[in-house]
């Protein structure tokens, strides 16, 4: 017997609030119109003379494939390897060790950007196993389980890029608040520097500067959270508070020169702009008026840019598909 499931859900924006976050501040978030999708599917073998329990799985994306014995699982696999596997083990019990598995990823967020492509693996992975096994979503629990997949990936992030891929739309999100709201930002570009950045690196980094530098660490941390509060109470005011929240995370040393470089040139055409996400490369926002991609890329063409997207904000989170 063969039985299948697909599951989407879709990356993030933050728009204020990054780091802050972490230590309990108030952030901003979107959902974005990139999605990831994962299709899980359990094979029975009636005769299987090897008695192998194989996990197969297929990153299109990256191109990688990897055929692992259930029954003899080592430590040493990539971190997503070792995601997919933590999430097995806790759902083993309804897996017949007569079976396969299949998994197959595909996705339109670009990996390791600062878009939560991290995420919204960890949420489809949970998504897929719960469907998969209890016949529904339940939103909450699969949401608390791709926090500790997150953890795999990150460390001790603060729940908010799972959180938007699981519930989608735009969140108000700090680690005791999540709350839906209406918002929209009209000419919103996300610049991919492609720069690689590593989230952890820069939550480490963060955390030492607010070790070794309290008093202005805490006023930081305070400052962003009002910038949040000040962009969901006045986003008529949204340019000047891009620039205020950018000035932040520069305190708190996850800017760089290029990064500075690219504001400033996009400052100087009134267009302002900010890292989102966990900075030190990745991918910034900004607002861009009538300015087209074109007219951008032109503006920053001796500057290290991958891609420039418009992309939809506020779409639904995790979602069954019909369709891989
Ligand atoms: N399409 C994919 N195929 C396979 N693995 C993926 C895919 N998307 C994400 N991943 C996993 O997630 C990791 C990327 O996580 P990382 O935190 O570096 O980037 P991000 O989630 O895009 O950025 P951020 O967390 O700052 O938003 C990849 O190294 C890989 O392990
Ligand atoms: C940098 C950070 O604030 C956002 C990463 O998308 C880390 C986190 O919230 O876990």
């Amino acid at each position: 017997m063969k039985k299948t499931v697909i599951v989407s859900s879709p990356g993030k924006l933050i728009i204020g609030g990054e780091h802050a976050v972490v230590y309990g501040r108030r952030a901003l978030v979107t959902s974005i119109g990139m999605r990831l999708y994962m299709e899980l599917t359990e094979e029975e073998i009636e005769n299987n003379e090897t008695n192998k329990s194989l996990l197969k799985i297929l990153f299109h994306d990256t191109n990688q494939h990897y055929s692992i014995d259930l029954l003899d699982i080592h430590d040493s696999y990539p971190i997503e390897i070792q995601a997919i596997l933590y999430v097995y083990n806790r759902f083993k019990s309804f897996i017949s060790n007569q079976s396969h598995l299949n998994i197959q990823v595909r996705s339109e967020i670009p990996i390791g950007a600062g878009l939560g492509s991290s995420a919204a693996f960890s949420v489809c992975l949970v998504g897929c196993f719960y469907l998969l096994y209890y016949k529904t979503f339940n939103q909450e629990d699969i949401n608390q389980l791709s926090y500790k997949v997150e953890c795999i990936f990150h460390g001790t992030p603060s729940g908010i890029d799972n959180t938007i891929s699981t519930y989608g739309q735009s969140l108000v999100y700090s680690r005791t608040l999540k709350k839906h709201i209406n918002f929209h930002l009209s000419n919103l570009a996300i610049i991919d520097t492609g720069i690689p950045k590593s989230t952890k690196k820069m939550v480490d980094l963060v955390r030492l500067f607010i070790e070794n530098n309290q008093k202005d660490g805490e006023k930081c941390l305070n400052d962003i959270e009002l910038c949040v509060d000040k962009m969901i109470e006045y986003p008529e005011q949204i340019n000047q508070l891009f620039q205020q929240n950018q000035q932040l995370l520069k305190c708190l040393g996850v800017s760089t020169i290029e990064i500075d470089n690219i504001i400033q040139i996009l400052a100087d055409k009134n267009i302002s702009a900010k890292i989102t996400g966990a900075g030190g490369g990745g991918c910034l926002i900004a607002l861009t008026s009538n300015f087209t991609k074109d007219q951008i890329l032109d503006l920053l063409k001796d500057n290290h840019i991958k891609s420039i997207y418009f992309v939809e904000c506020g779409v639904e989170g995790l979602r069954e598909e019909q369709i891989f």
